[in-house]
């Protein structure tokens, strides 16, 4: 089932539409991408974003790029590397550009190719939805663990920027066991980071519960570390860009601070996932994943709801500052509880993600 009315991106005959993130939550509106330069731009300028949508987005770009080049297979992959190099962090775009082109390389012929394009951008993006449904079972388990132990009061979960359907089709990673426990009956509440400075969670997050009728309160990003000593959060579930081998966890800056309150206070850390967010060609988080590094602006500015009714920014900082904008940090896999997958529940470490994921090792 799909959480909201659409999923974050559909065809239509030989377009992609994707809804345009950006103007959430104040607008709905798609955008139609008919050509890998789209693709390459609505990643870039994130008008789609979140592993999963991102990397449907580059299967989808790359048929695109097929149809423009008419199945001529060198001039699709020169199309390719632009997609695959649209952002740097999340494995998902590399992952689903490298298996599309892989599997263009076995067709015969340029009408081939453009129709093993098709099926195989569809094929990434149906397993994301197969995937999601499965994160939200094991994960909801974990949910129901907790309630049994409350005596069915209330589980207080707290998540960091958005993981739900609008980050990977279709019911995402981190939200997909929220949905599955209110689908369950399970009495749940969201704490919301706001996730600055794009605020995914208070754009974002906040729609989609907001949608579904899950309660939930959005918080300031450093509130997190006070509602855990205070005992108001049962659990931490986000979701993830890119997992090690080891088990180090690359997320939306601001992760790991939360992750250090949540091991501090004894509240468990869980990571959600599809398996085509591991980068098994990397151990060490901190020195071997590149890091996006965004436009100041971002930081500067803030985006929102004049007082005009467009959708505008302001500035939130004097003329001459300087600022940095670092995309993502890095969770060391110490201190992560758990990884929910589609195959289940795994130790973030490399010997239970190898025995549960052997087939990523070649
Ligand atoms: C399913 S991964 C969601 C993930 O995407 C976010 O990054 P961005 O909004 O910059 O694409 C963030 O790391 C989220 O946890």
């Amino acid at each position: 089932m799909s959480e909201g009315k659409y999923r974050a991106l559909w065809l239509e005959g030989e377009s992609l539409i994707v809804i345009d993130q950006t103007k959430l939550p104040f607008s709905y509106e798609t955008k139609r991408l008919t050509t890998s330069t789209d693709a390459v731009h609505a990643i870039k300028d994130m008008t789609v974003r979140g592993a999963g949508v991102i990397g449907s987005v580059a299967a989808f770009g790359v048929y695109l790029a097929a149809l423009e080049c008419q199945g001529n297979l060198e001039k699709i992959e020169i199309l390719a590397q632009r997609i695959r190099s649209a952002r740097p962090t999340a494995v998902n775009l590399m992952w689903a550009v490298d298996r599309m082109l892989k599997v263009l390389e076995s067709a015969n012929s340029p009408q081939e190719i453009i129709a093993t394009a098709h099926q195989e951008a569809i094929a990434i993006s149906d397993e994301d939805a197969l995937g999601s449904q499965k994160i939200g079972e094991f994960g909801c388990d974990v949910i129901a663990k907790i309630a049994e132990q409350k005596g069915g009061k209330t589980v207080n979960i707290l998540t960091h920027c958005n993981a739900g359907w609008l980050a990977i089709v279709d019911r995402g990673s981190a939200l997909a066991p929220m949905y599955e426990a209110r689908d369950r009956g399970i009495d749940i509440h969201v704490w919301v980071d706001e996730t600055r400075p794009r605020n995914q969670g208070a754009n974002l997050t906040a729609w989609e519960l907001g949608q579904s009728q899950i309660p939930h309160t959005l918080i300031a990003d450093n509130t997190g570390g006070l509602l855990m000593q205070y005992g108001k959060v049962d659990l931490c579930i986000v979701g993830t860009d890119r997992v090690t081998r080891s088990g180090d966890v690359a997320n939306k800056i601001g992760t790991y601070l939360k992750a250090l309150a949540a091991y501090d206070n004894q509240v468990p850390f869980y990571v959600a996932l599809p398996s085509s967010t591991f980068d098994m060609q990397v151990s060490d988080g901190v020195k071997e994943i590149e890091i996006e590094t965004r436009s100041a602006d971002e930081v500067l500015y803030m985006q929102g709801l004049l007082a005009s009714g467009d959708i505008g920014q302001v500035r939130v900082a004097p003329i001459e500052t300087p600022a940095l904008n670092y995309g993502f940090d890095v969770t060391p896999a110490r201190l992560v509880t758990g990884l929910i997958t589609e195959r289940g529940i795994c130790a973030a470490n490399e010997a239970a993600i190898s025995s549960m994921f052997p087939d990523l090792l070649s």
